[in-house]
Order: C-alpha cells, then structure tokens, then sequence
C-alpha cells in the first residue's frame, strides 16, 4: 500500500474511531433499557431462549408494547453479547438467550450488577459527568455544579437516591466481598474486630463476618445510610486500630493506566467516575497509594490482586 492510501486508511479510521465514541452511550443505554425492563429475568424465568413476544408478555405494566422498538435494541444487545439470539428453524421466529453477561444482570440473583448499573447510569448521576469541562476549566465538584450539592447531603435529603445509591453500592460489595473473602482467608484469620470505614449499608462487613464468625464487625458510615442499614448478626457500630497489631484493610482500584488486564480500562473509567460524583475522590496508582499510606502513618503495605475489579491493600502502621 503507497503512502497515500496508508494516511487515507488512517483517517477512515479515526473517522470511524470518532463515530464510535460519539456513541458509545448506545450500548449504555440499550443494556439500562433491558435491565428496567428486567429482561434478563424474564428470559431466565423461562429457561429456556425466547421470542420478543414472550419478552414483552412478561414486561410488568407493558399496556400498548412496541415490539419492533424492543427488537432494534435486541439487535443491538446481541452485537454486544449481552443476549444470544437462535434462529429455531429457517425463517423462524429468532429466540433469545442469556449470556454469560446478561447473567450478571438478573434482579434476582445473590450476585447481580443490575441496582449498581441502575444506580450508575440514572439521569441524576449521569448530570455530573457533563460538568468535566467546566471542573477542568474553575475546578470544584462535578456533582455540586449539577445538583447545587455534594453527594452525600443529597442522599441525606432525598430518600428514594439514598436507596437507590445504597443498593447499587450494596450490590458490588456483595460481589467484591465474594471474591474477597475466599482470597483473604489468611488475613482475616487474625483480625478480632474489623471496622469499615464508609461501609454503606453494612453489606461487606456483614459478608466478612458471616464467614469469619470470630471477628467482630463495626460498620462506620453516615447517620442517613446506617439508619436505613439492615440488622446483621455480629455487626454494630464504631471502632478504633489498635496501634501495634492493628492494620488497614483496603478494597480497591489500583490503576494500571498502561495495563492490560480485563478490569484496567474499568479502573480508568472508575477514576472519572470520582470525578463526576465525589468531592475530591480518585482512584489511584501503587505509587499514590504508596504516598498516601505514608502520609496516613501507614508506612508498610501489601497489594493482594484477586479476581476482581479492586485488588487488596493491607496496610501497617509504623
Ligand atoms: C462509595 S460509598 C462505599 C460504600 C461501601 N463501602 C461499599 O463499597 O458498598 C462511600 C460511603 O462513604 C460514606 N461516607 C461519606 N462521607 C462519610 C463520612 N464523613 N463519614 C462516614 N461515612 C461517610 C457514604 O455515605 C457512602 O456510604
């Protein structure tokens, strides 16, 4: 290939590139749209792949459905294998499956993403990511120019966003917390208490003590967030780390920016996400969290990476 219709190929794809971003949010809003609609649940009440009419039989208040909407989004969806689609028979009706995605997506499962992706991608915690432009020009707090305050007051006055945070938040630690535990059996074996600090609902520490009986877990969080938090055996509030023994036991992102393992580009987006809906939050690189444990009298520090999007940081006193 000359020269010439090698720069001509490499601008077609950087157009291309361009449309792609353009419109990444389809694919966003196409798998919101099929988790409000509980699809994945519908499909999997029936066992077995199904038509769009019994899709739509199953939607809860579906009074005048569309079905030929709910098959270009279905198109879509499954170019993007969240569903799979299979042809019965020759010119037959297409039926549609889960995938080892949409599984992730089932309401009622012990482990789902489906409230985290509600949660994430409702219109009130989209609204902050379209003030980055304005947070990179006069600084401040992507959620406060969206919605005249930090996120945290918010959920204390608004009831139905502090649920519909707590439950997403809920969600991924049930998930997080599962991998957790299994990868950490060693760590926790010498804990006799365990406080978690900004626990939300209590979901982790509940998790933790559910399969380590001898620890005693404190969950610390808001007054609005533990009022709402269920009752779980073992688990009450407040705490101290004891100075000689005691550690910090951190669950989180640890960027990779130049990584390509399959949680790194999540971990990149995550670091945005801070951006758009907490004051002064980010993810961080080993050498940030190397820094901030030292500034925080945590001069020793184990990473444990797990099968997870967070990895485990234990860190020491001095
Ligand atoms: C990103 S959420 C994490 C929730 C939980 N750790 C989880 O992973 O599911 C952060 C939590 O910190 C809590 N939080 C924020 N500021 C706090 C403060 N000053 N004191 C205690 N908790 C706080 C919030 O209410 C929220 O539940």
């Amino acid at each position: 290939m000359g020269t010439k219709e090698a720069e001509a190929e490499l601008q077609l794809q950087g157009q291309a590139d361009i449309w792609k971003y353009m419109f990444s949010f389809a694919d966003t809003m196409a798998v919101k749209c099929a988790v409000e609609l509980r699809i994945p649940d519908i499909i999997n009440m029936h066992v077995e792949p199904i038509t769009l009419s019994q899709i739509v039989a199953g939607i809860p208040d579906a009074h005048s459905p569309d079905i030929s909407y709910l098959a270009r989004i279905m198109r879509l969806l499954v170019r993007r294998k969240i569903f799979a689609a299979h042809q019965t028979s020759e010119g037959g009706e297409t039926k549609y499956g889960l995938t080892h995605s949409s599984r992730w997506l089932l309401h009622d499962s012990k482990m789902t993403l489906a409230p985290m992706l509600i949660m994430e991608d409702h219109p009130c915690l989209m609204a902050p990511w379209h003030c980055f432009g304005q947070c990179v020009k006069e600084g401040g707090i992507a959620f406060e120019k969206a919605h005249g305050r930090m996120i945290w007051d918010y959920a204390s006055v608004n009831p139905e966003f502090n649920k519909l945070f707590n439950d997403g938040m809920a969600c991924t630690s049930k998930i997080v917390m599962n991998t957790f535990v299994s990868e950490y059996k060693d760590g926790l074996g010498s804990v006799a208490s365990l406080v978690d600090v900004g626990g939300g609902t209590g979901t982790a520490i509940a998790e933790i003590v559910k399969s380590n009986p001898h620890i005693k877990g404190i969950n610390f969080d808001l007054p609005h967030v533990v009022s709402t938090a269920p009752i779980y055996d073992g688990v009450t509030h407040v705490g101290a780390i004891p100075k000689e023994t005691g550690k910090v036991i951190i669950v989180d992102v640890v960027l990779q920016p130049e990584g390509n393992a399959i949680f790194d580009d999540t971990g990149i987006a995550f670091d945005l996400l801070m951006i758009a809906h907490v004051s002064g939050g980010k993810e961080r690189t080993e050498l940030e969290w190397k820094k901030v444990l030292e500034e925080g009298g945590f001069p020793r520090y184990n990473i444990i990476k797990i099968p997870a999007l967070p990895s485990i940081i234990e860190a020491f006193p001095k």
